[in-house]
């Protein structure tokens, strides 16, 4: 049983968590440390601070707590004697899951993972049609949820995690109202994306690129390094949230380079679905600028999942060139160094074995860069410039006849 006296007013602090995650057959101890790194990673985009992470070897997570008896008893012992101001689970909980834990943790948030990345969502909105996607993915979320943890986050005063988006006085509505919101929601949104599509056609027919990948690994350096736009870079998670369109010239030939929303494991779908025009952008685009933050320890599963997202989206099969980023930061690892041995490869050797495994499967070309050092930015503008190039002229043959660029070699 919680203290109820030892929780105090969260006005105006840090809000502090802990985290919680299960290792099953599935995801082995390792993935699960690397998950929750992430996990504490995008508690602390808004804010919040880790004090202590769970995890527990189980079969599969608990159907109704979703750690099991033992270590639930552990973090209620802990929170009673360190109060937090939320409990965030790695994984996303059952309606029923958080009932359970409600009961358990009382005054305690309970979080779950998509919750907390449609929180990241709503803080990074800027567009009237980005404002619009959160609200509506926020109330798909609410919907099945309705339960008693929303009228206790709204009893709780000011704003923290779990707490913006749908204001107080919707949570205390029915499930009709929030229906009837959705439906406004979604008409409204309908109307505006219709604009942006008509904008989208009335924009001269020129070839488009999409920076595409994780999210944090630099698509807004990039964007910035190949556009000179002043977009958005930080080192936290959905720094980007909204689309950026820039023209960007190369040689005289004009093309349109789209930033976009990073992806990550377990997005959730019904945000997937409220950004489908925003994702439009990827959909429609001619060419893919795969990027990959190399020195990240999971990188390679980053590749998986942005493919799988893009399978997801419509927009696989399109061609891309695979850009390996942070390579200021990438250390391979060889063997061990305290002995004689020579390194079984050279870091030139491990990216020429990179370039050939199955990560580079989908991509046409891959470049190894730093946009963030400007490392090899003229090999990834030439390769980018002769897609560019290839795909303008299959719209455009007559281009040189327009004059733009015709330079004549002397007879
Ligand atoms: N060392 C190093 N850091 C980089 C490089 N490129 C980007 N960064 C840093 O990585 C962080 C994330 O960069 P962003 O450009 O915001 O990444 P993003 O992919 O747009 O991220 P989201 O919008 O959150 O999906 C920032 O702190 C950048 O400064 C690089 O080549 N080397
Ligand atoms: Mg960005």
């Amino acid at each position: 049983m919680i203290d109820k006296k030892k929780l105090h007013s969260t006005a105006a602090k840090v809000e502090t968590a802990v985290l919680v995650a299960v290792s099953t057959q599935k995801q082995s101890a390792e993935k699960t440390r690397e998950y929750l790194d992430e996990l504490a990673f995008l508690a602390t985009t808004l804010g919040v601070e880790t004090v202590r992470t769970f995890t527990q070897n189980l079969e599969r997570a608990d159907i109704r707590t979703y750690t099991g008896k033992g270590k639930l008893d552990e973090i209620v012992t802990f929170v009673t004697a360190n109060p937090v101001d939320m409990i965030i689970y790695d994984d996303d909980l059952t309606p029923s899951q958080v009932r359970n834990l409600e009961a358990v943790f009382k005054e305690i948030k309970v979080i779950d993972r998509s919750l907390l990345i449609l929180d990241i969502f709503a803080m990074r909105a800027q567009t009237a049609q980005a404002k619009l996607q959160v609200e509506l993915a926020q109330y798909q979320y609410l919907y099945p949820r309705l339960t008693r943890m929303w009228t206790h986050l709204s009893r709780q005063s000011g704003i923290g995690v779990g707490m913006r988006g749908p204001g107080e006085t919707e949570l205390e509505t029915d499930r009709r109202i929030v229906k009837d919101r959705i439906a406004f929601l979604k008409e409204k949104l309908d109307k505006v994306d219709r604009q942006s599509m008509t904008r989208r056609k009335e924009r001269d027919r020129l070839v488009r690129v999409a920076l595409v990948g994780y999210t944090n690994v630099g698509k807004s350096t990039l964007m910035r390094g190949l556009s000179k736009a002043d977009v958005f870079a930080e080192n936290k998670l959905f720094a980007t949230v909204d689309s950026t369109v820039r023209k960007v010239n190369m040689e005289n030939i004009p093309f349109l380079l789209t930033d976009t929303v990073g992806f990550i494991r377990k997005l959730p779908t019904t945000l997937i679905e409220s950004f489908k025009s925003t994702l439009d952008e990827v959909r429609e685009a001619d060419i893919l600028l795969h990027v990959v933050d190399i020195a990240h320890a999971s990188f390679e599963e980053h590749v998986d999942i942005v493919n799988k997202t893009l399978v997801e989206i419509g927009a696989a099969d399109k061609p891309t060139i695979l850009v390996f980023n942070k390579i200021d930061l990438y250390k391979p690892a060889f063997n061990n160094e305290e002995t004689e041995e020579e390194p079984a490869a050279t870091p030139d050797d491990i990216l020429e074995q990179l370039k050939n495994s199955y990560v580079a499967d989908k991509a046409e070309h891959v470049v190894f860069i730093s946009a963030e050092k400007k490392e090899n930015m003229d090999e990834l503008k030439n390769v980018l410039f002769s897609l560019v190039k290839e795909k303008h002229f299959s719209i455009y043959p007559n281009w040189l006849d327009l004059g733009y660029t015709a330079v004549k070699s002397e007879e």
